[in-house]
């Protein structure tokens, strides 16, 4: 069953129109602005409303910022710039990184390709590691390691405790999704994106639209804007408050809540004079795990188990070995009837492209 609305505070920024109302702070476009600082410290009838915000942000939008969340600016900027310098080393120190595939830990990868949901060439650079349960780094830029073990487990811990008042705002107990997809073992990669500049970006984007297959993601770019998450059946792009980080639902949250909370659809455009960098952290479930819908959920839920369960590896390799974007990889394991929209484009040319 579903938890009762809060009432809505009508968001400052949008006095008419737009979006209208939202729960609790927004940002521009009335992006839901989530207080870590209160969801964490305050007390206990703030930290209720601050759940219940979390709660109403991943229902509505799958998408929120996130402010007072503890991770230093400083170490934010040190990522961008060990990233920086990766991208820029002579390709021969890179060459196993580009070689790799899909399941190797470390990757570098260069995409243009063609995507015809969003009719345009795709054109991105990534670096790709696997930080948990095993942390993998490339050995250059020397400093890289240090800066992305820091990173890693300040976001993973982050993440973590958002999984908890998310799992609470679903009227589970705070650990229950933890315990489910056995976060203690999470699957945790970082990704660096790079999209160079593209004057007359005109049919050209950074990356087409597609739900990350994880649990939680999070997001902060280098100052350009280009995400696009897709709210209300517009692409609206985010703009983050300064200070903030950006967090995306993944697609085995979608599994967990029964459907309830949706992966966010997003993409990425680019920039026609500025190089645009994001760096993602991604947080799923542990490999082994299966994941299927929490049976509370299910069991309260009119229609039923919405999702099979599948364990999360298979779930990877599924998504990223067939030719598919937007969410069709949810299809996999989609209970046959339901009504849910499903937004698959079986004929699709595009890559699998989400952060994996
Ligand atoms: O660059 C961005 O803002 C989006 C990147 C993204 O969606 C991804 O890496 O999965
Ligand atoms: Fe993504």
């Amino acid at each position: 069953h579903k938890m009762p609305t809060p009432s809505h505070r009508h968001c400052p920024n949008h006095p008419k129109g737009g979006h209208g109302d939202c729960a609790g702070a927004c940002g521009g476009d009335g992006i839901p602005v989530i207080d870590l600082g209160v969801l964490l410290n305050g007390n206990a009838e703030q930290r209720s409303q601050a759940t219940r915000e979390l709660g109403q942000a991943c229902e509505d939008w799958g998408f929120f910022m996130v402010i007072n969340h503890g991770v230093p600016e400083a170490l934010q900027e040190e990522v961008m710039e060990a990233c920086k310098e990766l991208y820029s080393l002579p390709r021969d120190e890179k060459a196993d990184y580009i070689a790799a595939g899909p399941k190797d830990p470390i990757r570098i990868g260069t995409g243009l390709f063609y995507s015809d949901v969003d009719d345009a060439i795709c054109r991105r650079d990534y670096m790709k590691m696997i930080a948990h349960p095993e942390f993998h780094c490339p050995a250059k830029p020397a400093k890289l390691r240090d800066i992305a073990v820091e990173y890693s487990a300040r976001t993973r811990q982050l993440l973590l405790e958002l999984a908890k008042a998310i799992s609470e705002s679903l009227g589970l107990d705070r650990g229950r999704i933890s315990e489910v997809l056995n976060l203690e073992s999470c699957f945790q990669i970082l990704v660096g994106n790079n999209y160079p500049p593209y004057a007359g970006s005109d049919g050209v984007m950074g990356i087409s639209a597609h739900s990350d297959h994880g649990l939680l993601t999070l997001l902060f770019q280098n100052g350009v804007d280009g995400l696009q998450v897709m709210h209300n059946g517009q692409w609206v792009t985010a703009k983050p408050l300064p200070g903030s980080l950006f967090i995306l639902t993944g697609d085995q949250l979608e599994i967990v809540s029964n459907g309830r909370y949706k992966a966010v659809l997003h993409r990425a455009l680019v920039h026609g004079g500025q190089t645009r960098m994001s760096f993602v952290s991604l947080v799923g479930p542990c490999l082994d795990a299966v994941v299927e819908p929490v049976l509370e959920l299910a069991q309260n839920d009119p229609q039923g188990m919405k999702f099979r369960g599948i364990r999360y590896r298979d779930y990877m390799e599924h998504q990223q070995s067939s030719k598919m974007n937007t969410k069709a990889a949810l299809d996999i394991v989609r209970v046959q009837g339901d009504i849910l929209t499903c937004e698959s484009t079986p004929n699709s040319s595009t890559e699998a492209d989400s952060s994996d």
